[in-house]
């Protein structure tokens, strides 16, 4: 099979928080169930309407620690307070498997997966204005102004770091970028 046409197998999804990433996975997986995204291990609070299991797995500090104490984690890392990973068996399943894999996560974790695995893929998501970034995150209506503040401090330096992705996609509309997002992943 000619290189051009091999099914990228791992994806990284990134952007600052707020640009629309959950919303952009949640509607194309919608339309197509098959694509895999990791569930996360997270030191954060549940939000109204998350799951465990589903939307993360909510952990405590003690057990994040024993996750990264026994390299459970592919990669880790603390954002605006709280800690995230990607728990490693899961993902490596399903790419042992030959089967696509998305993980939806931050800078400093797609860093991480470049290092690890260089054939991953990674996909900057960038919203279409500072202005309607702030709004976005704003609007959510999920985080006190001050943790607004501090994920909007960590936007400009994942902002700033576009270059070192392989695309980037522009979140204006959910339904145009979740289609570009799937032929990436050679889904459609
Ligand atoms: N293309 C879009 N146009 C307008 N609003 C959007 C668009 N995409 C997402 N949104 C809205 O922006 C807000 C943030 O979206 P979402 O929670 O998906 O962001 P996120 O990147 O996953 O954030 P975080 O990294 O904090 O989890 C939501 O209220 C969502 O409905
Ligand atoms: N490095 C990692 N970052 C992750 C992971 N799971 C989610 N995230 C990113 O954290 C921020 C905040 O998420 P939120 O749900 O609290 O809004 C966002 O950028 C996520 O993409 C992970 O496993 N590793």
């Amino acid at each position: 099979m000619a290189a051009h046409s091999a099914r990228p197998r791992l994806t990284v999804l990134s952007g600052p928080s707020g640009v629309g990433k959950s919303t952009v996975v949640a509607h194309m997986r919608k339309e197509h169930p098959e694509v895999w995204l990791s569930v996360s291990a997270t030191t954060r609070r549940p939000r109204p309407g998350e799951r465990d299991g589903v939307h993360y797995f909510f952990v405590d500090d003690g057990e994040f620690d024993k996750l990264i104490a026994n390299g459970e984690l592919l990669e880790w890392a603390e954002f605006a307070g709280n800690r995230y990973g990607t728990p490693r068996e899961a993902v490596m399943d399903r790419l042992g498997a030959g089967e696509p894999v998305l993980l939806e996560i931050d800078l400093q974790g797609a860093r991480q997966i470049r290092e690890s695995m260089p054939e991953a893929q990674l996909v900057f998501l960038a919203p279409p204005s500072w202005e309607e970034l702030v709004r976005r995150l704003t609007g959510r209506g999920t985080e006190a102004p001050e943790v607004i503040e501090r994920r909007l401090e960590a936007a400009r330096t994942e902002l700033a770091a576009e270059s070192e992705f392989d695309t980037t996609l522009v979140n204006t509309s959910v339904e145009d970028v979740a289609n570009e997002l799937l032929a990436l992943m050679r889904v459609a």
